[in-house]
């Protein structure tokens, strides 16, 4: 669940009064932003130099892609004055301020999304807001909401190199921006302000998507050129950019994202959604993402997710730097997976996150402290405490046994 009552305060309601603030506070909320942030792998900011090239497009069908492969996915519109995510959706209903919180669809389980269009109980009020003011409450969305660990934040910006930029840029310096254009100069011109933009602030570009420049004939499948063929190409060249993908003008895009049915299209049927995929994977590959598909979804029904630090094959007599951790997945009392990782850290805020990340629902170990493991508890982990010397498959296979005896 996603909460959200902290808006209460910086949105106006029916009208595009200015909140009060002088936008020059300091930020209380700064260690909560880098916590949040912290249990955030990939962070992908979408970006345009120019509107109505398909940006918005492009961010809510890679969010719903990454969805559907069962990564958990979280989807932030920070296009303030123009806000389409929730519209091309269909996410209709205003959230409610007065509850505090929304629940998204089932089917969108492992998508979470936020716009200032889902609090904006008239969708025709136009938005008045100054740099300020918007600094604060993108701010807000990334340090407030509680968005917990997610393996990619896929921000929607507005179009051009604005206040949303910066107030995202500076809040997320790791994030990588993805430019969406059409090959047309006129766009081009555009991606390179882009561009420009980017390294000024040192974001990382982790490539271009082009968008609508083909259609693919429905009877033939070959691909026609909208634009003067080679642009594109040209260009990409000529910035030294990474070409992640062309996707074609889909007129099923154009009728779903108008209906609000843009997660009810089949991606099967889709020429854009089959495109797409060329672009995902280009994206896991900048990223280092190594596994296309996440594996088994942390949460599923009858999935629980073991990790146990090991050493030399076995259970680690106590943690410590650079251990490794025995990954062990379990469906309906059988193991059905087992692989290696190492945490980034093993700092109080940085663990559990990145155990929460991998899907870990409980740890094995030895010898921890009652307060560490109240620690892990609190954290939604469960400790089994075992001896150390057996292998985690061993240690695995023991407490399943437990568990089955204690059942009959
Ligand atoms: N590949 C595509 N095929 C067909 N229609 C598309 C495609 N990409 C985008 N569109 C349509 O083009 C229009 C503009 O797209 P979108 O709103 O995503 O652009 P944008 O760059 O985010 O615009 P802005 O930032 O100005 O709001 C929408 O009607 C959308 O449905």
């Amino acid at each position: 669940m996603t909460t959200f009552s902290f808006l209460t305060d910086i949105i106006p309601n029916e009208t595009s009064e200015l909140p009060q603030t002088s936008g020059q506070e300091a930020h209380p909320d700064e260690h909560h932003l880098r916590w949040n942030l912290d249990q955030i792998r990939y962070k992908l900011f979408i970006l345009s130099g120019k509107g109505g090239v398909g940006k918005s497009s492009v961010a809510v069908t890679l969010a719903l892609a990454l969805a559907r492969r069962g990564f958990d996915v979280g989807l932030l519109d920070v296009d303030l004055h123009g806000p389409d995510v929730y519209r091309m959706l269909g996410l209709g209903k205003p959230l409610s301020l007065i509850h505090g919180e929304h629940s998204l669809p089932e089917d969108l389980k492992h998508l979470k999304i936020i716009s200032v269009e889902a609090m904006m109980q008239n969708r025709d009020a136009a938005i008045i807001w100054r740099g300020a003011v918007k600094h604060k409450i993108i701010r807000q969305f990334l340090s407030q909401i509680e968005w917990e660990a997610l393996d990619f934040l896929i921000i929607d910006a507005p179009p051009g190199t604005g206040d949303e930029h910066l107030a995202i840029a500076e809040s997320i310096p790791e994030a990588r921006a993805v430019i969406v254009s059409t090959p047309q100069e006129i766009s081009l011109a555009d991606v390179r302000k882009s561009i420009n933009f980017c390294q000024k602030i040192g974001l990382q570009i982790i490539g271009v998507v082009e968008n609508m420049g083909h259609v693919v004939c429905a009877d033939c499948g070959t691909s026609i050129p909208l634009f003067r063929s080679g642009v594109g190409d040209q260009a990409m060249r000529s910035l030294n950019l990474n070409l992640l993908g062309s996707l074609p003008f889909d007129p099923q895009i154009v009728a779903a994202a108008d209906d609000g049915r843009l997660k009810d299209l089949d991606p099967a049927d889709s020429p854009f959604f089959q495109e797409l995929d060329t672009v995902l994977n280009n994206i896991f590959t900048a990223v280092g993402q190594t596994e296309p598909q996440k594996s088994l979804a942390a949460g599923e029904p009858g999935v629980t997710r073991f990790a146990v630090p090991v050493q030399d094959g076995r259970l680690a007599e106590q943690f410590s730097q650079n251990q490794h951790f025995a990954l062990i997945t379990v469906r309906r009392n059988q193991i059905v997976e087992q692989r290696e990782a190492i945490p980034p850290d093993f700092k109080p805020g940085i663990l559990p996150a990145w155990l929460k990340r991998e899907g870990v629902t409980h740890i094995i170990a030895a010898g921890l402290k009652t307060s560490v493991q109240d620690f892990f508890n609190r954290q939604g982990l469960t400790v089994i405490l075992a001896s150390s010397g057996l292998s985690p498959e061993t240690l695995v296979k023991q407490h399943l046994d437990n568990l089955s005896a204690k059942n009959d």
